[in-house]
Parts: structure tokens; C-alpha cells; sequence
């Protein structure tokens, strides 16, 4: 087949296995499958009596192989730098840059994430502060806002507050939407020190990526800090609240650093949507008529 020799010839040799035999499937090696189906597709093209040479001169006629091509390194390899590749090809399978800074930030946040996590268990460094970091896990659990929400909303009895109440609400489910996609999308598994022990958990929270509590504390911090008129101390309080559930998830080893980090963007960036899309008695009457009749 042509397609798996293309692939083959669009990498050195050496960098194929090499990148292979330390974590073969392993995504931090790049997407182990495709590497290992790159050297075995090499193998077959051997035992094919394919010429690695002229299958690497066609490969360059296509732009498939270079996608995620790592570096033409190798040297003094007559196979990894043959004279007539053409240029464009040369600067493609260069190293990406991108990809670099990628895993080296991802290698931070595993080494970062692992020395915070000092709650991680009752035996940790800080365990004893563990049931603390429990007791704010649950200020910033789904349940505790969607129950709160429901409950003011149902007390309210001004048409300002049940707006401001049902668009909370709103925003709160939008984020459960938004933070179950990603997290079905994107799989990350939590960290290794995590204890599953959380209170009530959907199906994809066996996932870490974004954090669920890092997006719920920007997003209802923004709100609130919006929508309420607050004196400065519990502004202050509130910015510090929605930062420090962010850290101990970190602490409690749920999450590592880049869930969290990115949680605090997306539930702020949620909130902008929340806003945009604002629902009113003007915009939204009948939903505002139907829980009147509640
Ligand atoms: C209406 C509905 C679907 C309610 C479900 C509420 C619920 C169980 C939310 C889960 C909240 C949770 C445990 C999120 C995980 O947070 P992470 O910070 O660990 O990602």
C-alpha cells in the first residue's frame, strides 16, 4: 500500500523506534499508535523488497507524512538526510516547536501538580488539613449551587432577583454541558494520587480535564461580582474563595495545575457567553410566566 510507505519515509529510522520502545502507547510519546504504525508499515515495506530510498523520494510528493514528522536527525545516516529531499520538506520535519513546549509544559504540570498535592491522603504532608479542603470541595460542588440556586429562586419574590436567579441557574447547567463535553472529549485521567472519594459525581468525572470546581467558582465569582452589590471585604472574599477551591484541588491531588488553570479561562470565558445571551421577561417571557406559576 502507498500510504503507510509515505508514512514510514517521512521520519529518520532511528527517531521512529527510538521515540517507540520507552512508552509505546503512551500519548506523551506523540500518539503512540501512529508511531508504531509507521514502524511496522517500514518493517512490511522491507520485507516487500521496497526500496526505503525511492519510497522516501515519493513520500516527499506528499504533504500527509509531514504532519507531526519529528527531527531528520541521524547524522552520518545516508537514509535520514537523503541530498535530493526537497526544501520544504527539510523544514518540515524539523522538530515542532510547538510540540516541545507542549510536553515540556505538560511535564511541569505533573511535577507541580504532584508537589502540591499535599493533601492527596490522610497520610500526606498536610492530611490533616484534608477534611478542610473536603468542606470547600462542596462549597464549589454542582449540587450545592443547583440546590441554592433553586432554593432562592423559589423564595424570591421580585421579578430583579428571580432574573438575575434564573440566569444563575442557567449558567450553572451550561457549565455542567460545557465541562462534561470537554471532559468526554479530552479523557485526561486524573492524577495518580487522587483518592476517588468525591461527593456525588457524573459519569465523566473520572476525568480531570477541565476542573468542574476551577470553572463553577470563576463563572459564579464573575456573576457574582456582577450581579450583586457587595461591599469591598466580601468582593475581596469572594475572589479569594473562587482561587482557593481552585488550589485545593490542586492539594487534594483531583486535579493537576493545567485543569485548574485552564477552568478559571473557560468558566470566565462562560460566563461572557451567560452575559451575551442574558434571559429577560423581554427575551425569554414564557419562561419567566411558567415559573410564575410555580
Ligand atoms: C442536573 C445535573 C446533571 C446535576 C449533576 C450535578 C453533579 C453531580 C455535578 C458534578 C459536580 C462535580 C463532582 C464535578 C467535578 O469537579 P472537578 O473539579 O473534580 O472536575
Amino acid at each position: 500500500m502507498a500510504s503507510p510507505r509515505r508514512s514510514v519515509e517521512g521520519r529518520p529510522l532511528g527517531a521512529s523506534v527510538s521515540s517507540n520502545t520507552s512508552n509505546p502507547g503512551s500519548p506523551a510519546h506523540g500518539g503512540g499508535s501512529s508511531s508504531r504504525f509507521e514502524f511496522q508499515s517500514l518493517l512490511s515495506s522491507r520485507a516487500a523488497g521496497v526500496d526505503p530510498t525511492s519510497a522516501r523520494l515519493r513520500a516527499s510528493e506528499s504533504p500527509v507524512h509531514r504532519r507531526g514528522s519529528f527531527p531528520v536527525a541521524a547524522a552520518g545516516s545516508s537514509q535520514a538526510s537523503p541530498p535530493s529531499l526537497p526544501e520544504e520538506d527539510r523544514i518540515d520535519l524539523n522538530p515542532s516547536f510547538l510540540g516541545i513546549a507542549l510536553r515540556s509544559l505538560l511535564a511541569i504540570d505533573l511535577w507541580l501538580s504532584k508537589k502540591l498535592g499535599v493533601c492527596a491522603g490522610e497520610s500526606s504532608s498536610w492530611g490533616s488539613v484534608r477534611p478542610l479542603m473536603k468542606l470547600l470541595e462542596i462549597s464549589g460542588h454542582g449540587i450545592t449551587w443547583l440546590l441554592g440556586t433553586l432554593y432562592c429562586l423559589c423564595r424570591s419574590d421580585s421579578w430583579a432577583g428571580r432574573e438575575v436567579l434564573m440566569n444563575l441557574l442557567f449558567a450553572l447547567l451550561l457549565d455542567l454541558l460545557v465541562v462534561a463535553l470537554i471532559k468526554g472529549l479530552v479523557r485526561r485521567p486524573r492524577p495518580a494520587h487522587n483518592q476517588m472519594d468525591m461527593f456525588v459525581t457524573l459519569s465523566v468525572d473520572k476525568y480531570s480535564f477541565p476542573s468542574g470546581h476551577a470553572t463553577r467558582a470563576s463563572l459564579v465569582s464573575r456573576f457574582i461580582l456582577k450581579h450583586l452589590v457587595l461591599a469591598i471585604p466580601l468582593r475581596v472574599l469572594v475572589v479569594l474563595w473562587a482561587f482557593i477551591l481552585g488550589l485545593s484541588r490542586v492539594m487534594l491531588g483531583r486535579h493537576n495545575v493545567t485543569d485548574v488553570a485552564f477552568g478559571f479561562f473557560l468558566g470566565y470565558m462562560q460566563y461572557s457567553i451567560v452575559d451575551y445571551c442574558w434571559l429577560s421577561p423581554h427575551n425569554a417571557p414564557v419562561l419567566f410566566i411558567l415559573w410564575n406559576q410555580q
